[in-house]
């Protein structure tokens, strides 16, 4: 295992000349040995681009890779001692699963025994050890992409294993089981993995530490409850959260706070100017008339979703009226569309953003 560090930015233009022409904005970054790691983000923010700047399958256009302190930046992926798991299965099809699991292990030329027992083990943990002896070809597209994870996992002398997007052809409900699969692998084998998705809770469920990304950037790196509690980006409030965060845009001077026109009393030092306040619809709570700290809002939509309830409300005149998302639990009394309800926007989990950063 290894512990690997980037100081790097990556244009795919011989010139790059604005932000928009990066792939990956600078940045510096350390993985450490041995954790579990997801990048996560829209389609294009740069994941793979990130991803295979680590394996070595490509060169950034400035700055290094390092592993254990080491210049990487120009070696390939066997100099590196990278496992790689795709979106589609990369195996043999006439080979057996055993043979396929087994494969990395015999070019790596280990003893027969030491196959054996690493095959059994990888096979038991992927719930594929009364498939061993079957031929691959046979097998369906699930089964199939079960035996590339285990040929990214199955080396113990690898520096990391890197997925990209490996749970795609899964059939959702296999999904969720290999997902919890994966989180418990790590823990056994100990292995440093990055896992590249744009689904966070695939992201959250495997990943100790989650990167999330936007546009190039690397905004937050963090565990899937600092992701939550307190986003350092407006984009990751937004992203994270089903669904995100909320945000009103407000202003803040002497002491007060005016939001869609009303003025409330901040205890927080906030700097004066426009700013965005961002709660979540889980900490957004139903308040008496006048409460402080409250805003009056009006029901928009109020919905059963089983579990909870799902209220939205909006504030301000209907032209540009803010929305806003309440999760409420299934027993509260709520109030009838058109109705108003006071909503409690300040609280100690409120955030407050000034040019989409944490300030507070
Ligand atoms: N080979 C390439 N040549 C030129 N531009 C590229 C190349 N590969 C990626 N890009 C661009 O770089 C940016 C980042 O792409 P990247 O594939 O790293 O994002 P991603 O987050 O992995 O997205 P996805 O999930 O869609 O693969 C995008 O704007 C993309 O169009």
């Amino acid at each position: 295992m290894a512990c690997i560090e980037l100081d790097l930015a990556h244009s795919y233009l011989p010139k790059p000349r604005q932000d928009s022409d990066y792939a990956l904005l600078p940045l510096t970054m350390t993985f450490d040995d041995g954790g579990a790691y997801a990048l996560l983000g829209p389609s294009g923010c740069g994941k793979s681009t990130m991803l295979n700047i680590m394996s070595g399958l490509l060169v950034p256009s400035q700055g290094q890779v390092r592993f254990d302190g080491r210049d990487v930046t120009r070696a390939t992926p066997q100099q590196r001692n990278i496992a790689q798991v795709f979106q589609f299965p990369v195996i043999y099809d006439t080979m057996t699963v055993a043979e396929n699991l087994a494969f990395p292990l015999k070019n790596r030329k280990l003893p027969e025994e030491r196959i054996r027992q690493r095959v059994g083990q990888i096979a038991e943990m992927l719930e594929m050890s009364g498939q061993l002896n079957q031929r691959a070809a046979g097998l369906s597209a699930d089964a199939k992409q079960k035996i590339s994870l285990g040929r990214g996992l199955v080396r113990e002398d690898v520096a990391a294993v890197l997925f990209d997007e490996p749970l795609t052809v899964i059939d959702p409900h296999l999904k969720w089981q290999l997902r919890r699969k994966l989180k418990q692998i790590h823990h056994e084998l100990k292995l440093t993995l990055i896992y590249v998705t744009h689904d966070q809770v695939e992201a959250l469920t495997f990943a100790d530490q989650v990167v999330v990304m936007t546009r190039g950037r690397a905004v937050q790196v963090g565990t899937p409850g600092q992701l939550f509690e307190r986003p350092q980006h407006a984009f990751v409030g937004h992203f994270i959260g089903s669904p995100g965060m909320n945000f009103l845009p407000c202003k803040a001077g002497g002491g007060q706070l005016t939001v869609a026109g009303h003025v409330l009393p901040v205890q927080r030092s906030l700097p004066d100017g426009a700013l965005q306040l961002g709660v979540r619809p889980e900490y957004l709570a139903l308040a008496a008339a006048g409460q402080s700290g409250a805003l009056p809002c009006t029901v928009a939509r109020v919905q059963d979703v089983g579990t909870y309830q799902m209220l939205t409300a909006t504030i301000g005149p209907p032209t540009h009226a803010q929305v806003l998302k309440v999760r409420c639990t299934s027993a509260q009394q709520l109030p009838a569309v058109g109705e108003t309800v006071w909503l409690q926007v300040l609280g100690e989990h409120t955030c407050f953003y000034q040019h989409e950063e944490l300030l507070a």
